[in-house]
Parts: structure tokens; sequence; C-alpha cells
């Protein structure tokens, strides 16, 4: 097997490097590219391991024809076009714990400086002023740090805030009552954080809803003399709205780590007072750094290597333990889901996935993934089970899945099932020797077969004879025959044959078994 082979196109502690190749992949650094250098070589990698400088676009993605894997060393993915990216089938993931005490750290790093203005008065004192009386600060002790997301940071900066023995009130539409509880703060409402608040640190992604969260009419209500502090994301505050605040004295002072637009060699912010900024620095240690960087080589080998997912942003979890288990599976399902979107007719847009028996215990999500791929290569090639789910969602697929505490006639089986215009139409797989797909039923019919290569797929009439004239039609047209499979609903009812052929079967074939008496429908499939 030839190895993955991955590219780290941003400044990276070394051990990501050692770790892709312990773990049998190929890696290359390169660093420092632009967009048009980056999509000259991106063709050649399986893997693109990444911080934030590198921007991954719709360019770059269009030229990374074997991209598998994106992998962030950090949090935010605001540099990666994840619709794409999951449009083109490329797995998503980051590093969501890596850098959270870091980036805490630098929020409460931050605050002190305000609190005491500690870069003006480092700069005047080191040019010989001795500014004693010129920097009186606060205390932090018995003030209210108002959080504005209690997500991974934003609970760590509240743990150490109560450390400080500070009040800390939160807004987040996703904390409920019992997790502020825990964490030791008040849920609180915007406008009421905004007027309690003598210092607010924002730690919530970039959105729609969070974008301007601290705009000028949000900055008109806050608290006179509030102190501010950003290391989420740029664009989370109206940046000429602060400076604004910072002039009127309506805000005492703003330490920002992120800018709407970054690198910020310029900003209206640049010289005011009581304002002091880091180039990015929340994720900045060695220790943040060796953790995002061990995890992110982790999780993108074991992606490319063994199959197990870890916090991906666009395809559900698998653990390396579960991956083998389900390849199996995955192969079963999209083989099916590949059978039922070759056999439809029509234009589909509902589809269901049963489970039973050992299949019933496992992670159903690849399993409809890989169904999902299979039924809808019948529009497109380079559908996979990491962009199918995105696909059929656009598509407005209704999608059910089903779990049955059951056990049928197999040890495990995978249903799926379609609703035709006439009626529903089901195919059902299951493992022999806990590994080897056999299709083992197909529109009601019993009927054991593997799904291989060029196939051909004939409804008939039961009548005597029959099996005969399709061998000759297909001896004189000099197609070989691999495997014969044959089930039927009753005697002299509907029969199913499913044969495998050692080649594909041109459409003139097609057309003349088309015409033997009986026959209902020929079709060639191809798995
Ligand atoms: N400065 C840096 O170097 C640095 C380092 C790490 C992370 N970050 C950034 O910090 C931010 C927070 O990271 P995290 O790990 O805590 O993320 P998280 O996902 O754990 O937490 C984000 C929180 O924001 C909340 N939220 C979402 N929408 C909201 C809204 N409209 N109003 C209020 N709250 C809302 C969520 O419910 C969640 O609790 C991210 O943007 C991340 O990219 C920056
Ligand atoms: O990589 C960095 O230095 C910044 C990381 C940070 O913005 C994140 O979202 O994790």
């Amino acid at each position: 097997m030839t190895k993955p082979r991955v590219l780290i196109s941003d400044k990276m502690d070394p051990n990501a490097a050692k770790i892709f190749a312990e773990r049998g992949c190929d890696v290359d650094v390169i660093t420092d590219k632009t967009p048009d250098e980056l999509a000259a070589m991106i063709g050649d990698y399986d893997g693109l391991a990444i911080r934030s400088s590198t921007k991954v676009t719709k360019q770059i993605l269009d030229a990374a024809t074997n991209l598998k894997v994106i992998g962030r060393a950090g949090i935010g993915v605001d540099n990666v076009d994840i619709p794409y990216a999951s449009a083109k089938g490329v797995v998503v993931m980051n590093t969501p714990f890596g850098n959270s005490i870091t980036t805490a750290e630098h929020a409460i790093a931050l605050m002190f400086a305000l609190a005491r203005q500690l870069p003006e008065a480092n700069a005047q004192t080191q040019a010989g002023k001795w500014p004693k009386n010129d920097f009186m600060g606060v205390e932090v002790t018995g003030k209210t740090l108002g959080l504005i997301g209690a997500g991974n940071i934003g609970s760590i900066v509240a743990s150490r805030a109560l450390g400080l023995r500070m009040k800390v009130v939160a807004f987040d539409p996703f904390l409920t009552a019992d997790r502020a509880i825990e964490m030791g703060v008040e849920k609180a409402d915007l406008d009421t954080l905004l007027a309690k608040a003598d210092f607010i640190t924002l730690h919530t992604p970039l959105t729609d809803q969070t974008r301007n969260v601290l705009s000028r009419e949000n900055l008109a209500k806050t608290k006179k003399g509030v102190r501010i502090i950003n290391c989420a994301r740029g664009g989370l505050i109206d940046e000429e709205a602060l400076k604004e605040a910072l002039d009127s004295g309506q805000v005492a002072g703003a330490a920002l780590d992120v800018f709407a637009t970054e690198p910020a060699k310029e900003s209206p912010l640049f010289g005011t007072p009581n304002f002091i900024c880091t180039p990015h620095l929340g994720a900045s240690t060695n220790e943040a750094q060796v953790n995002v960087a061990l995890q992110v080589a982790e999780q993108m080998a074991d992606y490319l290597v063994n199959g197990g997912v870890t916090n991906a942003l666009n395809m559900p979890s698998l653990s390396a333990e579960e991956a083998p288990k389900l390849k199996p599976y995955t192969n079963l399902a999209l083989k099916l889901g590949s059978l039922v979107g070759q056999l439809a007719h029509d234009n589909l847009d509902n589809i269901a996935i049963e489970v039973e028996g050992a299949a019933a215990e496992l992670n159903i999500k690849p399993i409809t993934a890989a169904v999902l791929a299979g039924f809808m290569r019948r529009f497109s090639d380079a559908v996979n089970m990491v962009n199918a789910p995105f696909l059929a969602k656009e598509r407005g697929f209704d999608i059910r899945e089903v779990r049955h505490d059951k056990t049928g006639a197999y040890h495990t089986l995978v249903r799926v099932t379609v609703n035709t215009a006439q009626g529903p139409r089901s195919v059902a797989g299951t493992l022999f020797a806990n590994s080897e797909a056999r299709l083992v039923e197909i529109f009601g019919i019993s009927l054991e077969a593997e799904l291989e290569g060029n196939m051909l797929y004939i409804v008939n009439e039961d009548a005597p004879g029959f099996i005969g004239r399709v061998g000759t039609a297909l001896g004189e047209a000099g197609l070989n025959i691999g495997t014969f499979h044959l089930g039927r609903r009753s005697a002299g009812g509907e029969a199913v044959l499913l044969l495998s052929m050692d080649a594909a079967i041109p459409e003139a074939v097609l057309k003349q078994l088309g015409t033997l008496p009986g026959v209902k429908t020929v079709k060639a499939l191809k798995f």
C-alpha cells in the first residue's frame, strides 16, 4: 500500500511531522507559500495540516484532487471553506481543547494588563520617565466579569476569574441553568451582562449571530468605564465604534488579540490611549502548540491510515477501535445503496436504512453515509461518505434510520428501502464470516449474491427454458458468466437473475435480452 502523503503548510511544532512519520505517512513541511504555489502542489497530497495562515479556499480545494483530510492545529476553522470541502468529500478536523487553557490564560493576562495599564507603564518606565503617579489601576477582586460565550475557553476563564474572587455573569444561548450553576456563574441575557460588567471578555466563534455582538449600539449599553477583552475572533467587535467609545471614556480600556482583518498592519485603534493588543497570540505557548500539533497529527494519521474519525466538523466521529469493525459494513452499505441507486427509476427523495442483529449495535451514522454515497453515485462519481449526507440534505432527501433489537434469519442485516411510485422497494445484505458483503434479498425476493464488478440483472416471469436462453444469448455474444444467482417470488411468478460477468455488457446485447419472452427488466449493473 502506498503511504498517505501529508503537507504541513503552516509553522507547527516539529512533533507533528514526527507523529505523521511514525504513523506511516510521508510528510512534507512547506510553509509560507502563496495561494497559487499551494494550489500547484496540493494535488499530490492526501492530507493538509494547517494553523491559521493557510487559507483553504475553493481554488485550493479544486486543485486538491487527492485530498482526504484537512487538520487544523487549533480551534477556529474560519480559514477553511468547510461547505466546499464537504461538497468535495474532504473531512475537516480541528483540535478543540489543545489550546483552550493557554487562550484562557491570555484573556486573564490581558485583563490584568488593562486593569494596571502594564504595557504603557512598562514603555514609559523603560523610557526613563518613572511615571509613578500616572498609572492608577483598578482591582479585579469583587468586580463583575461579563463572559460572552461560555464554551471550553469561556468556562476556563470563568473558573480563573472566580479564583480571583470576581463575580461572573455569562451570556450564551446554549448555556443551561444547570451548567451555569456547575460553573458558578450567573446566566444572563446580553443587555443585563452589558449593564453589569466591569470587564467583558469574548469567547464565541464568529458567526452571523455573533458578528458585531459588541456593536456601536451595544457598546453604548455597557457600564461606563468597562474594560473589554477579545481573544476569540475579530469581527465580534465593531472596531470603529470601539475607538469612539475609548475616546469618549465609555470604555476605559480594550485589549484585542484578534482583529477583523489579519494580519492587522493598521487599525483606527492603534495609538489610542488605553488600547492594547497582541498579534493573535492567544494560542502561542509551548504547551498549547505541542498539544495541538500532536493531536492534529494523531487524528489525521488515524483517519488516513485506519479510517478513524475524531473531532471532524463535517463527519460523525468514529474511533480507531470502531473503524475496522465498521469497514465491512460501510462496504456492504455502499453496495446496497449503489444497487438501489442503479435500479431505482423514479426521481427518489427518500431512503430508509434499517439495521438489525450485530449491525444494530454499531454506530449507524457511517452506515447511513455509505448507503447515501452508494445511492448518489448515480448522480456523480465524486460522491463519498463525507459529502453524501450534505448532498442528500441539499437535495431535500428524507432519510430514516431504524435500529431493530430483534435478530432475524441473519446474525446481522442492513436493509435499504426507497419509496417508489410502485410502493416501497428494499434490498438487504449481510456479512459472511463477519467481513464478506452479500446481498440476501432484492425487492422482496431472497437471493444470495456478491455485488462485484460488472453484473447483469434480469426480472422475468419464471418459466422453463428461460435460463438456457439467457446463457445462449450471452454465449453467442462472447460474454462469459462468472457466477449465476437465482431467486423467485413463487413458482411461475416473478423471478430475478443476477449474473456476475467477466466484462461489461454491450447495449445491443441488453436490447436483445429484453426481447426474450417473459422478460420484464434487463439492466447492466456496475459495482
Ligand atoms: N486567540 C486565539 O489564538 C484563539 C485560540 C483558541 C480559540 N480561539 C477562538 O476562541 C473562540 C472560542 O473557542 P472555544 O474553544 O471556547 O469554543 P466553544 O465552541 O467551546 O465555545 C463557544 C461558545 O460560544 C457560544 N455561542 C455560540 N453562539 C453564541 C452567541 N450568539 N452568543 C453567545 N454565545 C454563543 C457557544 O454556545 C459556545 O458555548 C473560538 O472563536 C476560537 O476560534 C482563539
Ligand atoms: O494557531 C494559532 O496560533 C491561533 C489558533 C486560534 O485562533 C484557534 O482558533 O485555535
